[in-house]
């Protein structure tokens, strides 16, 4: 049999396919997600478990006339193989090649670029208000997930939404797991509702039952309809979905493509705001990911035949794991948060330790803060541990909630810095210029995992109010063999007579040290000074690096406002009379392998030594 995949070069194609041909259609594209993501690492299960409905929104609705606004975009792998570019899938979240998550950039097809949960709803409404002004036709449709749907932004989209009086469609893709289990009060809610039967049919029934009785039928079936009585709840087992001006129809088999096309194509027409819950499995088709989708969620490069990935001899996430756990065992006041990444941030081991101590708030970062707050107005010691570029969601909270109140809690900010393949939703580059704006702040970047173990120390206990300890993705650098980690705010390294002073901090110090070895070879002899406390900035490192004639700092995150722009104004204030540099980054970073993007972003060991030396030779 010839491949019906490679016959599908556009959405059209696919309704040249017949019913009987979509089966093995998803069986080939599961079997190319499999292939593609155990060579390039990806979110496999969430892929996996979409299929059907992916081809399923394909045939019903035209791209890219109709919007599908996917929500995260982690799950958009089969969309993407649909809407043209199927050629160039094995290039996913590789340097030059297509986005792991939608992009507007990459595809008409695409009408939002995302990679942040929880807002499909608001981004498709806006989307489709847009057309409605413009005279635009076509359908727009969000695809959400249950976890995303643990986001307060949905419920904020939903609450506007549900006023419109036109057909707007909501897919709520329930699966019973964001990465971990979903948690919280709206998975239960789900787990309930999963178990009825379909309301689609029940609401038919009772609707046609009332339009036949004479008289009082039709208007009665009108009051209750619009009405949020118990009786209508009892009548309809209406849902919070009806009572927020949507039309609730399911809970349907989200892997039943023929069923959720006729679904699809029935709603097309209603003129009113449609949620449809689809039914699926994470995972599905691929027994490993299904029998543990929380490992496949999101995975590096595996062994098809055995489900095994390479897996890394630690982690940032880790250490800082097992020093939160034996922190709390001395500290009862000590209490761990996340935002539903209990594996990613490393607190597996607490969660299982201390689960009382444990909160897991949902994709719920604003939340999280203001939660984290309310437990230290009430005595905890709280730290929330959350990756870099999702603790944007939480800034006003960190004001407003924390630091206005004068409590304290920690930030664990994982994945600061570069995190690779994921690319530019992702990346932490904004903490540090973000975080240092807020009062009373203070700041650790670690180096290595023993200064991690100190940082979270000093952050508990030695400063009073907000304090942040940022640390990246994955394993320490290389570390120069005569370096101890230092509990100083700032240490020193290299020849302390040397009139080139590079200052940086986290990560970068490897590649610095490098960069002071290759400018030893050149005959150029360069010093160290490497923040360990980022913010504030110790008054002392400004003295070290008055002595230097020319001052390169090394900064990996944003440019505008970061570490670096403040250091050079309290040398300006200090009234330096030397050269000072500042290479830091300016705008997004796509997707590459971390190692690339610091190359690129002119932040490698040799890309620091070409800087110095071009600048200092004579
Ligand atoms: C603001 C934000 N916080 C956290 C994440 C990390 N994250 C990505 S996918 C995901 C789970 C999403 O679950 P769901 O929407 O149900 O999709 P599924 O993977 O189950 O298909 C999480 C927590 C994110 N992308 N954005
Ligand atoms: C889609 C999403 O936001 C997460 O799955 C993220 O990709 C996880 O990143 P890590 O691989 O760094 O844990
Ligand atoms: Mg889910």
């Amino acid at each position: 049999m010839g491949s019906l995949l490679n016959s599908v070069r556009s959405p059209k194609d696919l309704q040249q396919l017949t019913p009987e041909q979509l089966p093995q259609l998803c069986a080939e594209i599961r079997e190319k997600i499999i292939q593609t993501v155990s060579t390039n690492g990806g979110h496999l299960a969430s892929n996996l478990g979409v299929v059907e409905l992916t081809v399923a929104l394909h045939r019903v609705f035209h791209s890219p006339e109709d919007k599908i606004v996917w929500d995260v975009g982690h799950q958009a792998y089969t969309h993407k193989m649909l809407t043209g570019r199927l050629d160039r899938i094995g290039t996913i979240r590789t340097r030059g090649g297509l986005s792991g998550f939608p992009n507007r950039q990459e595809s008409p097809h695409d009408p939002l670029t995302s990679g942040h949960s929880s807002t499909s709803i608001s981004a498709a409404l806006g989307i489709f208000k847009a057309k409605e002004l413009k005279g635009d036709a076509g359908h727009v449709v969000a695809v959400i997930g249950d976890g995303a749907l643990t986001g307060g932004l949905a419920y904020e989209g939903m609450n506007n939404a549900g006023r419109l009086h036109k057909n707007f469609i909501v897919i709520l893709n329930d699966n019973k797991m964001s990465i971990s289990r979903n948690v919280g009060s709206m998975a239960r809610y789900l787990a309930r509702i999963r178990t009825k039967p379909s309301y689609f049919r029940i609401k038919g029934n009772i609707e046609n039952t009332l339009d036949h009785i004479p008289g009082v039928g039709r208007p009665f079936r009108h009051a209750l309809t619009k009405s949020k009585s118990i009786l209508k709840q009892l009548l309809y087992n209406s849902t919070i979905f009806e009572d927020m001006g949507f039309y609730y129809y399911g809970p349907f088999d989200g892997h039943d493509t023929e069923k959720l096309m006729e679904v699809f194509q029935n709603v097309k027409s209603i003129p009113h705001p449609v949620l449809i819950h689809v039914l699926t499995r994470k995972g599905k088709g691929y027994s490993y990911a299904e029998e543990n989708p929380k490992a496949f969620h999101g995975v590096s490069c595996f062994n098809v035949e055995t489900g095994k990935a390479v897996t890394a001899a630690g982690s940032f996430s880790s250490v800082f794991g097992s020093k939160l756990c034996s922190l709390a065992s001395e500290d009862e006041r000590i209490c761990a948060i996340t935002a539903a990444m209990q594996e990613g941030t490393g607190l597996s081991v607490f969660s299982q330790k201390y689960p009382e101590r444990f909160f897991d708030t949902g994709i719920a970062e604003e939340h999280a803060v203001t939660f984290a707050g309310g437990l230290a107005c009430g005595g905890m010691l709280p730290v929330f541990a959350v990756y870099s570029s999702f603790l944007q969601r939480g800034y006003d909270q960190l004001i407003h909630d924390v630091s206005l109140q004068r409590t304290k809690i920690v930030l664990a900010v994982d994945r600061a810095g570069i995190v690779g393949e994921d690319g530019e939703t992702h990346q932490g580059i904004f903490d540090a210029a973000f975080l240092k704006t807020i009062p009373g702040i203070t700041i650790y970047s670690p180096s290595y995992y023993d200064e991690l173990q100190s940082s979270m120390r000093q952050a508990l206990y030695d400063c009073d109010g907000l304090a942040a300890v940022r640390y990246p993705r994955g394993e320490q650098l290389f570390r120069p063999f005569d370096f101890h980690g230092s509990r100083k705010a700032y240490c020193l390294y290299g020849n302390e007579s040397a009139d080139i002073a590079l200052i940086t901090y986290g990560r970068l110090f490897s590649n610095a040290c490098q960069a002071l070895s290759l400018l030893k070879e050149r005959g150029i002899e360069a010093r160290i000074i490497k923040l360990n406390r980022i913010f504030p900035i110790d008054r002392e490192a400004i003295r070290e690096a008055l002595k230097a004639k020319a001052v390169f700092f090394f900064e990996e995150g944003i440019a505008q406002g970061g570490i670096g722009e403040h250091f050079s104004f309290l040398l300006n204030q200090a009234a330096y009379q030397g050269r000072f540099y500042l290479r830091a980054i300016n705008g997004f970073v796509p997707h590459e392998t971390m190692m690339q993007a610091l190359e690129q972003l002119g932040l490698s060991a040799g890309e620091m030594a070409e800087l110095i030396v071009s600048e200092c030779s004579d």
